[in-house]
């Protein structure tokens, strides 16, 4: 056997899930909810194994592919409520034919001066909240990560915000969509779904009365250098073919903060967890920043401070791994087709499922337990899937690591922390597997006088 093939051959069982047509939309939201709900992310004990009725199984070296290539039988399909909850133009819910030139024209915004823009603003948010918590000597991890995570990724797509009623109005209303995404679609006053629908409704309103103002302000003369301000410039000087419209850059902004905000805080979460379990890991990563910090004066971290933090990237990485926070990537067959043995009808929908490869054991030795070292030795290809691959790999993954590395720095440089409660209780009907409790710990600070 090849050593493709044979590395195929090991994604081979318990991968994939397929889903007949019939039973794909609701059975999707039930399973990835139950899936959720039924995980512990304990890292003593693994997460467990199949789940429903449904064919589960290999697929074999045209996995690899169907990964890396997206073939063109096969398309990116979330069930259709979420084309209602993030507009028909979002980069997750947009036509086939149309994602290439839509994805062109966002992540263009993901240019190196926003980028380190982004990591300044990040860095200052989670050090005023951190000296906050840090007075308080302690901290819900999930609360602090959701707010600072929401404030830089709205500063860096619609600029900063003065008003903090508006602010606050529109981080409720991001928290409603995202909740609705796995309701029962039921479009009755007071379910959860209507009120993510009625949120998003308040949310486009906000944001094509901000367009409106800035076009009345005159655009060019606006010097502001968000996403929404590049994204209206270019919508006037691109050829029609190139430039996106209004309803686009809107679906696309709350897109963009949806699949943003609770990825990453959830992310962090987990990070911030498994250390707290893991109090030598802890310190070791603590003195090993401390030392970084001392070279750069304690200054406002860039990205060259991060592009030094090796251990703390693979801390990262591990968490990433450990937390698998994205653990299905949809997929529907566009015609009949045959998958490594199996036939595929059009339609179908075919999920990989990233956690089991996280924990395979013949990828990761020892996958339950939490060993940022791992990551010393070279990855065998697409073995890490946090951020998805192929043509539709997170857009946001660059963004995600330098806040999941600021916050970790910040943290580990000014903090002891502990667990302040051990439930590991998983919220029911959550999007992605998260601690009911919000994980509390417990801080001591290490130095009193300022902030690293
Ligand atoms: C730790 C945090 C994050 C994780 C684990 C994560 C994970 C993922 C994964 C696995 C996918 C691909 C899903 C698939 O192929 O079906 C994806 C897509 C995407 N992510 Fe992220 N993500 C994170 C943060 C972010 C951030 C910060 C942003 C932007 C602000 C973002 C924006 C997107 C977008 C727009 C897509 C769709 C790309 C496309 O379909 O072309 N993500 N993410």
């Amino acid at each position: 056997m090849s050593t493709m093939a044979e590395l195929a051959w090991r994604f081979a069982a318990a991968h994939v899930l397929l889903l007949p047509a019939a039973v794909g939309g609701i059975a999707y939201l039930l399973l990835r909810a139950l899936r959720a709900s039924q995980l512990r992310q304990d890292c003593r004990s693994p997460p467990p194994g199949g789940i429903g009725g449904w064919c589960r199984g290999a697929v074999g070296a045209e996995t690899l592919s169907f990964l890396a290539a997206d073939p063109p039988h096969f398309a990116k399909r979330y069930v259709r409520t979420v084309a209602d909850l993030l507009g028909e133009h979002s980069l997750l819910c947009t036509s086939h034919g149309a994602h290439r030139r839509m994805r062109r024209a966002v992540a263009g915004l993901f240019a190196p001066a926003p980028t380190a823009a982004f990591a300044a603003a990040f860095d200052r948010l989670i050090t005023a909240r951190l000296l906050a918590d840090g007075c308080k000597g302690q901290a819900v991890v999930l609360d602090a990560a959701l707010d600072v995570t929401f404030r830089a990724i709205c500063e860096m797509l619609i600029g900063p915000r003065d008003d903090t009623r508006e602010l606050e109005q529109l981080q409720s209303d991001v928290m409603d969509v995202t909740q609705a995404m796995l309701a029962l679609p039921i479009r009755l006053p007071r379910t959860r779904f209507y009120r993510g629908l009625q949120a998003r409704k308040r949310i486009m309103d906000a944001l094509r009365q901000e367009i409106s103002t800035r076009r009345e302000n005159g655009l060019k003369l606006d010097h502001r250098d968000d996403f929404l301000q590049t994204l209206l410039l270019k919508s006037h000087m691109d050829s029609p073919e190139e430039a996106l419209t209004d309803e686009q850059i809107l679906d696309n902004i709350l897109t963009l903060i949806i699949a943003g905000q609770v990825t990453t805080a959830t992310a962090i979460t987990w990070m911030v967890k498994y250390l707290g379990d893991n109090t030598d890991l802890q310190e070791k990563l603590r003195s090993v920043q401390l030392d970084l910090a001392s070279k750069h004066n304690d200054a406002p971290l860039t990205l060259q401070h991060l592009n030094t933090m090796d251990y703390a990237y693979k801390t990262v990485k591990e968490s990433l791994r450990m937390a698998t926070i994205v653990s299905w990537f949809p997929r529907v067959a566009l015609k009949d087709c045959q998958v490594a043995g199996f036939h595929i009808k059009k339609d179908w929908l075919v999920n990989v499922d990233a956690r089991s490869i996280h924990y395979d054991p013949t990828i990761y030795d020892s996958p339950t337990v939490f060993d940022p070292s791992r990551f010393n030795d070279d990855m065998k290809p697409y073995s890490f899937l946090a951020f998805g691959a192929g043509s539709r790999t997170c857009l946001g993954m660059n963004l995600a690591k330098i806040m999941m590395l600021i916050f970790l720095h910040r943290l580990v440089t000014n903090f002891r922390w502990e667990m302040a409660d051990h439930d590991t209780s998983l919220e029911k009907w959550a999007m992605f597997p998260r601690l009911k409790n919000g994980c509390p710990i417990q801080l001591t600070p290490i130095r009193k006088d300022k902030m690293h």
